[in-house]
């Protein structure tokens, strides 16, 4: 895929969560795992813009969407001894409401269309719709 190693360049959009920007109390591994992702994302970002891949790495955290991954919650098997905490999610997603997937998909197509953005992290929840998490250090770089 890199331009550097005889690939045409392209788009990834690593899929976050605003799990991997706030705490999570309830899904402690799922957050550092979503921390994870954002870091990497942002690291190989700007190693592809200092290495002319031609390829631009952006990353999306949602809020609750309206997928499947909503029931797991449900099973202890996943939740194991934070199963007890199931209502307190159910409770956060009744407050800050669940995204239609439609939404992820625009902001998926924002990020493929926009060739100024590599290494943004972009957030989506109820409340904002689409928009940036601000960081000190510069996010986005022109490739
Ligand atoms: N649903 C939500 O509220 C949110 C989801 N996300 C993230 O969005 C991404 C997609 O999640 P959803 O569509 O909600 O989940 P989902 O559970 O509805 O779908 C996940 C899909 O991944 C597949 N999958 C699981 N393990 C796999 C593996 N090892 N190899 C290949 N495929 C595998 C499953 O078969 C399933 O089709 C995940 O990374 C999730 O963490 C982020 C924020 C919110
Ligand atoms: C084993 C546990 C995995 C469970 C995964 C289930 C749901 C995942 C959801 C998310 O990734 C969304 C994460 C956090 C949303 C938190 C708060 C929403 C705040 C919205 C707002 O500020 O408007």
């Amino acid at each position: 895929m890199r331009k550097n190693n005889g690939g045409h360049g392209g788009v990834i959009i690593n899929i976050s969560s605003l799990a991997g920007l706030t705490p999570a109390a309830y899904q402690p591994v799922y957050s550092a795992s979503k921390h994870g992702v954002i870091g990497f994302t942002r690291s190989i970002a700007a190693l592809a813009s200092i290495g002319n891949y031609g390829v631009r790495i952006n990353s999306v955290c949602p809020a609750f969407v309206d997928t499947p991954l909503l029931e797991s919650i449900e099973k202890e098997e996943n939740m194991g001894e934070l199963f007890k905490y199931k209502d307190r999610i159910k409770d956060m997603m009744k407050c800050y409401g669940v995204l239609d997937p439609s939404l992820i998909a625009k902001g998926m197509i924002d990020l493929i269309e926009d060739d100024a953005s590599n290494g943004a992290v972009m957030k989506i929840t109820t409340s904002r719709g689409i928009h940036f998490e601000e960081f000190g250090v510069q996010q986005k770089t022109k490739i």
